[in-house]
């Protein structure tokens, strides 16, 4: 390690972080016996930093020690096979992204990571594939790795499973039935990233980041991140703090569309990464983004919007959202993509 990067972080004591921890255990279930404890924490972590840990999850061990083998088989694969399937060839944003070509931060320079995104695999006369809505359907995958869509399907229908989970238990927490947004989840748009980030340069300015400083577009993103750490969170008072890893536990954060939904009572806070703790080594993560239905509409859910105001934000599909978001931070190379 270069003298001048910081120590690694000690091992993390859960009781002295930041964000908090939800232990699922007694609320993965709809009226489980936790369940409104849970509701009740998410809600208090919602309205702070929009940031938190999830334990017993019974998402299996395994399954995710898997995903990063995947992962970083996917990343070393040549060159060229990688080229052939870049996102920029995909209608559907999937496939692999080289360093720098994302700029998830406006003002810094381009991201400091690699990934491969793929999503769940509709068939191709689902009608959202038939109608060419972004993120479904077109999975680009290498040849020279057979097992892996069904791996990816394995995370993705787990994460999946997950992520309603949290939904129900974010409704809950909003005072509403449980399963007051399993209506949006119909065909969602998940979307599932294996990302490496390359040790951060020695000597690099203020502005280099292995993902600049961004909000999420979507509902939520379920992270899995290896020992490392570099994740750091804005939190409300403006500090930015690590999200230091956890064993056994993902990071989950909310995504625009939850302010969009609770009319600014729930936030997404900004987040970046730097790598700056892992001994000269590539940081790995695996962020699921869950997405509603296309379709689904985004608007304030009752009881979020005080008597007598207007919405903070226009209602909009979450298609029409998350499309406006890939846009804006792919530049012309995805807006040509998607035409
Ligand atoms: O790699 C991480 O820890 C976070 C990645 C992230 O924020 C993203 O892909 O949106
Ligand atoms: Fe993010």
């Amino acid at each position: 390690m270069s003298p001048s990067r910081p120590a690694a972080p000690a091992a993390a004591d859960a009781t002295a972080l930041p964000i908090p921890v939800l232990d699922l255990e007694g609320a993965l279930v709809p009226n489980g016996p936790r369940s409104a404890e849970v509701a009740r924490q998410l809600r208090a972590a919602a309205m702070s930093s929009g940031f938190f840990y999830v334990r017993n999850h019974a998402v299996d061990a395994e399954l995710v020690a898997r995903q990063f083998a995947l992962a970083r088989t996917l990343l070393d694969l040549p060159a060229a096979t990688r080229e052939a399937l870049s996102m920029r060839h995909s209608p559907t944003m999937r496939g692999f992204e080289n360093l720098g070509e994302q700029t998830l931060d406006a003002a810094a320079r381009p991201d400091l990571k690699e990934s491969f995104y793929c999503g769940m695999a509709y068939p191709p006369d689902h009608p959202y594939v038939q109608a060419g809505y972004q993120t479904y359907g077109h999975n680009q995958w290498p040849a020279e790795l057979p097992a892996a869509p069904a791996q990816c399907e394995r995370y993705i229908r787990t994460m999946l499973a997950l992520s309603q989970r949290l939904m129900q238990l974010m409704a809950l927490s909003l005072g509403l039935s449980e399963h007051y947004f399993d209506h949006t989840a119909e065909s969602p748009m998940v979307t599932l990233r294996m990302v490496r980030y390359p040790a951060h340069p020695t000597g690099a300015d203020e502005r280099t980041f292995g993902a600049g400083a961004h909000t999420d577009w979507g509902a939520l993103t379920i992270l899995a991140q290896d020992a490392h750490g570099g994740l750091e969170v804005c939190m409300p008072d403006g500090s930015w703090v690590a999200a230091t890893p956890v064993p056994g536990c993902f990071v989950v954060n909310l995504g625009d569309m939850i302010p969009r939904w609770t009319n600014g009572l729930y936030h997404s806070n900004p987040h970046r990464v730097r790598n700056l703790h892992s001994g000269g080594a590539p940081r790995y993560s695996i962020p699921f983004f869950y997405e509603p239905d296309y379709l689904a509409r985004i608007e304030p859910v009752p009881g979020t919007v005080p008597a007598g105001e207007t919405p903070r934000h226009a209602a909009c599909t979450a298609g029409e959202h998350l499309s406006e978001m890939y846009r804006k931070t792919y530049g012309l190379k995805a807006a040509a993509a998607a035409a």
